[in-house]
């Protein structure tokens, strides 16, 4: 069996494509709506769907996808990690704790020693997913039994999943995309253009790949679905909360802070690595300043263009 935590547009779809496998749980803290959740419109719910917000039912499954937010995950599992010990926990978050400085699965594994961890991500909108387009993920385990075990139990005809161990890689990628695609939008929201934006995909791509493997990752894992595949997504497309802030940002306009933006708390997560560990992340710093509003587009992008000219 498997259930669904978190109740938001992701938990949601993955539940909707999931239950033409069997039934599916899908658990929210505050469920005030039927048939339709707000935060996938136009989704109707299937059959194989119980939606719940009793958490001891949810927990009644072996699969738990954990479809939350990166900062608010360690809220959660201070609260529910208890009950998760001896599951399979799959989390789904793209983003750096920002007390922690640490990604979903370790996260995980600091509250929940006995579970085994994996992580999906991956290109892949929840609005494309419950409607069953055909979408590539990655499934990052580290147990040589369990990934291959959830790689089949997650996939679908329309979901198609890929494997890896390299956990660390494959949330990194997803985590560092999101502020890459804070910058593409913020650039094409200034009307800076096609050209600086895929400067900035490029220089960002180079960024995130120099992060993670400093942070032990292997740096193949980036040029997979999980970096490069959501990098490409999330920067062309504004289908993207990411994008679609950036470029609010860019333009001047106001941005409903009640939307998930994971990258803007990564990115300060992200500075406080850099400053932790020395590192030179010129992309994420700007993006920090930007989503704080201490610079403009055009300061932030003078910055980066004035930096000591070098080899790529
Ligand atoms: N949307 C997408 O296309 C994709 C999203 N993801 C990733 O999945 C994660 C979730 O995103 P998404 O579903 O889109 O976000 P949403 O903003 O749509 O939903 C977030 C959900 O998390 C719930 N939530 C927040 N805090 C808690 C808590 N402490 N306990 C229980 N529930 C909580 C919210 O509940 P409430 O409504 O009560 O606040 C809400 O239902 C993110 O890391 C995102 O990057 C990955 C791939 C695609
Ligand atoms: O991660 C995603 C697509 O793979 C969703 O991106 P946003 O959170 O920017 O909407």
């Amino acid at each position: 069996m498997i259930s669904v935590l978190g109740a938001g547009a992701f938990g949601t779809a993955l539940a909707v494509a999931l239950a033409v496998n069997g039934p599916v749980t899908l658990w929210g803290r505050r469920i005030d709506w039927r048939g339709e959740n707000p935060r996938l419109p136009g989704v109707a719910l299937p059959d194989g769907i119980a939606v719940t917000q009793d958490l001891d039912r949810a927990l009644g499954a072996d699969i738990l996808l954990l479809a939350l937010p990166a900062q608010a995950l360690g809220g959660f599992l201070d609260d529910h990690g208890a009950g998760l010990g001896g599951k399979r926990l799959v989390s789904t978050a793209k983003g750096i704790d920002l007390s922690r400085l640490t990604g979903p699965s370790a996260m995980i594994a600091a509250r929940c020693p006995d579970a085994r961890v994996a992580v999906l991500t991956g290109p892949s909108f929840a609005a494309d997913i419950a409607r069953g387009l055909p979408t590539a993920l990655t499934l990052a385990c580290a147990d040589a039994q369990t990934g291959p075990a959830l790689q089949q139990a997650l996939s679908t005809p329309a979901l198609r999943l890929y494997r890896t161990t390299d956990v660390a890689g494959a949330e990194l990628g997803g985590a560092l995309k999101n502020v890459v695609a804070i910058a593409a939008g913020a650039v094409i929201g200034a009307g800076l253009g096609d050209s600086a934006r895929a400067a900035i995909i490029t220089r960002g791509f180079a960024e995130m790949t120099r992060l993670a493997a400093h942070l032990g990752a292997r740096p193949e894992t980036l040029t997979g679905l999980s970096g490069l595949g959501d990098l490409t997504l999330t920067c062309t497309s504004d289908g993207s909360r990411n994008f679609r802030f950036g470029a609010a940002l860019g333009a001047g306009r106001a941005f409903d802070p009640a939307t998930t933006v994971e990258g803007a708390a990564t990115a300060r997560a992200l500075a406080r690595l850099a400053e932790r560990d020395g590192l030179d992340l010129p992309i994420a710093a700007m993006v920090t300043r930007l989503a704080e509003g201490r610079v403009s587009v055009e300061e932030a992008m003078d910055h980066l263009l004035s930096r000591p000219l070098k080899e790529e």
